[in-house]
């Protein structure tokens, strides 16, 4: 299997604190997959994501991207921002200019892409993520939704083949955190790797097919989606509930569910009850 990112026993402590804030990292993440990192407040997940992107520097171990390893050169660095992108989960840590059109252009200009093809790729992403009504509107001006969709858009130009979100749908309503996963929906399909940190149980069963579990600066397990919610041991561990569909699916009776895979959105787990109860004489 191919990895788009890669941890290998990755130590890092931030100046002046007792405990490490990673502790001897290891994970792998899966080229083309949606991967959940999941974790309670202060396990890491930030750290992890600062170090993905090179902004901080493991102080043991290594990090590989795209099946390099990471080297802390300028020119390297340069490469990285090109190859991995970070979503902050706070947008105003990352828009810094005035509307979402000159945000978006402002990357690539740094990386010296000349201006018809800035023009290009910025419709593009403007148009995939449906920033048009607003894009020359001034950023303090837009809802968190939309600052959230701009500040992804601009690492979305860049065209990565490695996408990582930090809490994408925190604070967003339905509808708008709706819109950013359908705007994560097509990014993936055109084949690039997206890793989130949440702590959303409902939104990691339903949206990833890769999960790692991170508990104090430590994987505590990694596996698809069936393997880790479905052994639910970790999950317990980290401190983190089932999601909702998957508690309700593991109450039922074994003998009733047995081979058939655990339904991951609520139409599904509807189909499933219909098929299993009719295949029982039941019915619902
Ligand atoms: N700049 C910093 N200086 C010192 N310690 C820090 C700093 N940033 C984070 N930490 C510590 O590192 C540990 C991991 O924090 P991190 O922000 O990576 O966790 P997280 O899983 O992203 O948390 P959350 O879910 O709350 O966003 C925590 O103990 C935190 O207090």
């Amino acid at each position: 299997m191919e990895y788009s990112l890669s941890f290998d026993g990755v130590v890092f402590r931030y100046p002046d604190t007792a405990e490490p804030a990673l502790k001897e990292l290891s994970f792998k993440v899966p080229k083309g997959s949606r991967t959940a990192v999941l974790g309670h407040n202060g396990s890491g997940k930030s750290t992890l994501f600062l170090q993905a992107v090179g902004v901080l520097r493991p102080q043991q171990g290594g990090i590989t991207v795209s099946g390099r390893p990471l080297v802390y050169s300028r020119k390297e660095l340069a490469r990285l921002r090109r190859t991995a992108g970070l979503v902050f989960q706070d947008p105003e840590q990352q828009l810094i200019l005035s509307t979402p059109q000159d945000d978006i252009s402002f990357g690539l200009r740094g990386i010296g892409m000349d201006e018809r093809e800035i023009r290009l790729r910025c419709s593009e992403v403007v148009e995939l993520l449906r920033l048009e009504e607003f894009k020359d509107k001034p950023i303090h001006q837009l809802s968190l939704g939309q600052k959230k969709r701009t500040a992804l858009a601009g690492v979305l130009a860049m065209e990565p083949e490695l996408i990582l979100l930090d809490e994408p749908t925190a604070y967003l309503d339905p509808m708008s955190e709706a819109q950013l996963l359908s705007g994560l929906e097509n990014i993936h399909a055109a084949g690039t790797t997206v890793v989130i940190a949440t702590h959303d149980m409902n939104l990691a069963y339903r949206w990833a097919d890769w999960i790692i579990v991170l508990d104090r600066g430590s994987c505590l397990a990694e596996g698809t989606a069936g393997e880790i919610f479905g052994g639910h041991t970790a999950l317990q561990e980290a401190g983190l509930g089932l999601p909702l569909l998957a508690e309700l699916w593991y109450s039922l009776p074994e003998g009733l569910t047995a081979g058939y895979p655990a339904p991951r959105t609520a139409g599904d787990f509807k189909a499933a009850l219909q098929q299993l109860l009719g295949s029982t004489g039941s019915g619902v």
